[in-house]
This record gives structure tokens, C-alpha cells and sequence, in this order.
């Protein structure tokens, strides 16, 4: 089975007893250990970009455990730090975790799954922190295209065009479904155009009949028709020397057609109503979720005009085909609306990406967008799980149900697979632990594995197991659950 990376301890008591005993129980859980019997040693080794996790004696000669924490701490804050301390220091442990560490443990160790269980939970948190910067640098890699996040090759391929076609007045056909940022595209090219000083005007060619659309591009003049009151300029004339982003332009009834092959053959316009034309300087982009080919085949829309829009020709792939642009779009969403929400939640557990990566996004990245809003309204954690999606979410593959081949059928093979693979270990593992009385050790034999790497599995796939503690707290300390 796949493993991810595994978090590098650094481990730290001048008592060589403890700090065999303590490197050993990890490295039987499979974590590489830098184990150091000085505090002073043991601050140089911190250093050190690799560690992830500090677990640290507090009392110790030279330099306490408390203040290599806070040295620990100013120089590597990223690093996750426990405590190690006897009883009578709890206060100490207690003043610790104020000042920065994750937890504490106390001396003797009571039962090991208490150590393995918070190094595990430290490690995990560094690993989201680590994914959380990884995305985060992405995000400000891509700044100079404002906010138009990707980083996928179709992305890619798509940001280059929008680089180049923005310096030229060239008109622009984008195409793709809804949602897929086609008007973020538009933005993106007028503001790094030479116009971008001048108006960038959106409009809706869908949303209006013919007579308002046209009185809205064009203008009139007073009297044209019913209810032209006054003399008014239209779209094209309040966007001079800017940009005008016609979306839907499929939608362009004939007669409006004819008018604006006109603009874009005179570079002028004439209100309705009006004798004389005006000269504007516009560049168009035009966009369109429907086949404007196949359009133009059956006669619904302007073979010419078809020619003029489309000089050059931007395509937005559908978010499904590009689900290697969801975390970043997903992480960049969770930003957005943590900071005008002014909630802390600050990244995904893996489930939740995953569940948000293999889901299909008809409704593409707008859809994300308020799958994301949504559930950062809703959630009390700070780190969102599959339970703050959407509830079709929390039925993507996990524990306990059915791959759902087809619903991966729109992912690369690799990935598809890798998905189907983790679904089917989870279902694995929850299955032989119900078969096994949620005895880990007994489960681990059925599955000839040992029962360390089997304990990390669960842990990785979110499997509950149910610790001594636990147990304890539960008073049946006697049930059949395994015994460390
Ligand atoms: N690549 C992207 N990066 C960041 N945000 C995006 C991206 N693509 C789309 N969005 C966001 O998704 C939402 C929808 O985008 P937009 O309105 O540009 O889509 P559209 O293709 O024009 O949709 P429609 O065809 O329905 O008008 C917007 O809030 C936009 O900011």
C-alpha cells in the first residue's frame, strides 16, 4: 500500500534510558528519529529543514526544555513540539503549551499509544501545514494573473494565450461551459492590456430582449421606441478606448447580429434611432457556453459575424478535466471567504480533498466556489472535513462505500486509479476491523501485516480505532479491543 511521507522526529532527553525507550516505540512506527541526549545538541539539530516534530524532555542541564521550546520556536515555527514531563512539572507542561508547543506527555508513559497517538496527531498537523504553504506558494506564483488560479497544463496553456493575446486589440472568442471563468478570462486580458486604464464593460447578451439589448449596446436616441424617454448612450460608447465583454453571444438575436457586425467592421456604432454614426474604439471578447460551430452550421448565427468573433479562440476546459487545478482553486476559495467571513479555518483534511477532487463539477469552478463558501458558513472545525460538504460529498468513495468507477471515469488513469485504490483500502480496513471485533492486533495478523504499519494505516485512512485511554474512559478497559 501506498504510504506518504513519513515525518522525521527529533527526540530529545539527557535521560538515556527515556530516550531509547521513546526512539524506539516510533521507530517501530516507522518514523525516521534523530534521538539527542543534550538540549544544547538537540537546538543546533532542530536546525535542521528535514525535522518535523520535536518531542522534548523538559527538564534538562544546560538549557530547559522550555526555553529550547521557545528557541525551537523562533526559529523553526513550522515545527511541531511535545513536551515530555514528570507529574510534578505539569504546570511547567501546562505554561509550555501556552508558549507554543502542541501537547504534553506525562513521565512514565502510561501506555505507548499515548505517545505514538500524538506524535501521529503532531505529524499530521505539520503534513497539512506543509500542504497548506505548498498550495499557498502555488497561489502566489500565480498572482500575476490576478485571480485567475491553475495549475494545471490546460490552465497553463490558457494563461499563455491570455499573455499574449493582451497585447493586441484583437477580438476574442472564450469558450467553455459555465462557470469555467470566461469572464475572469476577459478581465484578466483587458487588465493587462495597454487599455487597462480605460473601461472593461461586462454584458449579458442573454439576459435582455432584442430592443433592450440592443438600446443597452447601442444607445437611442429619445422617441426611438416606447419608453425612450431621453437620448442615451449605449455600452459600446461608455466602454471607449476599453473593452467590452459580450457573454453569451450565441444568444444574439439575428437583427442584433447585423449591428454588431457592423461595429466590428466600421469601428463605429449607431444608436437606435440616430442618423449618424459615432466612431468608438473598443476591443470585443466575446464568450459562449453553446457550440458556436455548430450554431453557425444550422443557421443560427451569422456566418460572417461567426469569422469576425472569432480571430482568436481562448477554450476553458471544464473543471472535471482538470481536477489537479481543485486544491488550489479549493484552497484559494477557503482564503477568500475564511478572511471576509473573518472565521479561522485554514485548510482540508485529505478526505475532504479528496471527495472534492473526484467530484464531476457540472456547475465547474463557480459550483467549487460555493461548495467552499458554503461550507466555511457552516463549519465549526479549522480544518474542513468531508462532513462540512455538501452531504453527495460525504457519499463519495470512503469507508464503507462502493467505488464508483464511473464517477472517476472522468479523471486521468493514475489518478483514477490511485483514488479507487485508497477507497478500496479504507473499505478494507473498516471491514477486517468489524470482522476482527475492532481488535487491531487480531485484524493486523488476518491481514499479515504488522500491527505497527497496520495501526499507521488506519490512522492515515481515518479509520477509527479506539485507543487504551479511550477505552479507559470509556471504563472497559476489559473489552476485546486490543491491548498495546
Ligand atoms: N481559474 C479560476 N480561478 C479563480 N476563480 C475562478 C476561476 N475560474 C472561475 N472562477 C470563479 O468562478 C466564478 C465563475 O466564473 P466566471 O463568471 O468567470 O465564469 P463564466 O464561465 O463566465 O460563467 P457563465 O458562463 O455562467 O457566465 C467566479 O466567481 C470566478 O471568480
Amino acid at each position: 500500500m501506498n504510504q506518504p511521507k513519513r515525518a522525521k522526529i527529533l527526540v530529545v532527553d539527557d535521560d538515556p534510558v527515556v530516550l531509547k525507550a521513546v526512539t524506539s516505540i516510533l521507530q517501530r512506527e516507522g518514523y525516521p528519529i534523530v534521538a539527542i541526549d543534550d538540549a544544547v545538541e538537540g537546538l543546533t539539530a532542530a536546525k535542521d529543514p528535514s525535522i518535523d516534530v520535536a518531542v522534548l524532555d523538559i527538564n534538562m542541564p544546560h538549557l530547559s526544555g522550555m526555553d529550547l521550546l521557545k528557541a525551537i520556536k523562533a526559529e523553526r515555527p513550522d515545527v511541531e513540539v511535545i513536551m515530555m514531563t514528570a507529574y510534578a512539572t505539569v504546570e511547567t507542561a501546562v505554561e509550555a503549551v501556552k508558549a507554543g508547543a502542541y501537547d504534553y506527555l506525562t513521565k512514565p508513559f502510561e501506555d505507548i499509544d499515548d505517545l505514538s497517538l500524538t506524535v501521529g496527531k503532531a505529524a499530521e498537523r505539520k503534513a497539512l501545514k506543509d500542504r497548506t504553504r505548498a498550495l499557498e506558494e502555488a497561489l502566489t506564483a500565480r498572482s500575476q494573473f490576478e485571480d485567475l488560479i491553475g495549475q494545471s497544463s490546460q490552465m497553463r496553456a490558457v494563461f499563455k494565450l491570455v499573455e499574449t493575446v493582451s497585447h493586441s486589440t484583437a477580438t476574442v472568442l472564450i469558450q467553455g461551459e459555465s462557470g469555467t471563468g470566461k469572464e475572469l478570462v476577459a478581465r484578466a486580458i483587458h487588465y493587462r492590456s495597454a487599455r487597462k486604464d480605460k473601461p472593461f464593460v461586462a454584458v449579458n447578451c442573454s439576459a435582455l430582449t432584442e430592443t433592450l439589448l440592443e438600446s443597452e449596446l447601442f444607445g437611442h436616441m429619445k422617441g426611438a421606441f416606447t419608453g425612450a424617454t431621453g437620448n442615451k448612450k449605449g455600452l459600446f460608447e461608455a466602454a471607449d478606448g476599453g473593452t467590452i465583454f459580450l457573454d453569451e453571444i450565441g444568444d444574439v438575436p439575428p437583427a442584433t447580429q447585423v449591428r454588431l457586425l457592423r461595429v466590428l467592421q466600421e469601428g463605429e456604432v449607431k444608436r437606435v434611432g440616430a442618423n449618424e454614426p459615432v466612431k468608438v474604439d473598443v476591443r470585443v471578447i466575446a464568450a459562449t457556453h453553446v457550440d458556436l460551430t455548430r450554431a453557425k452550421e444550422q443557421g443560427r448565427f451569422r456566418e460572417d459575424l461567426f469569422y469576425r468573433l472569432n480571430v482568436i479562440t481562448i477554450d476553458l476546459p471544464p473543471l472535471r478535466d482538470r481536477p489537479e487545478d481543485v486544491p488550489l482553486l479549493a484552497h484559494h476559495f477557503l482564503k477568500l471567504y475564511a478572511a471576509k467571513l473573518d472565521k479561522k479555518v485554514t485548510g482540508f483534511t485529505p478526505r475532504a480533498m479528496e471527495a472534492l477532487t473526484v467530484n464531476r463539477w457540472t456547475g465547474n469552478v463557480r459550483e467549487l466556489e460555493n461548495v467552499i463558501e458554503r461550507a466555511v458558513v457552516l463549519t465549526s472545525n479549522e480544518v474542513l472535513d468531508v462532513e462540512d460538504l455538501p452531504p453527495g460529498f460525504q457519499e463519495a468513495p470512503q469507508a464503507g462505500s462502493p467505488v464508483e468507477v464511473f464517477s472517476l471515469a472522468h479523471l486521468p488513469y493514475a489518478q483514477a486509479k490511485r483514488l479507487a485504490m485508497r477507497a478500496f483500502e479504507r473499505r478494507y480496513l473498516t471491514a477486517l476491523l468489524e470482522k476482527n471485533n475492532n481488535n487491531v492486533s487480531s485484524a493486523a495478523r488476518a491481514a499479515g501485516v504488522d500491527r505497527s504499519n497496520f495501526r499507521r494505516l488506519l490512522k492515515q485512512y481515518e479509520v477509527a480505532g479506539r485507543t487504551m485511554k479511550q477505552r479507559k474512559a470509556d471504563g472497559n478497559d476489559s473489552s476485546p479491543l486490543e491491548v498495546a
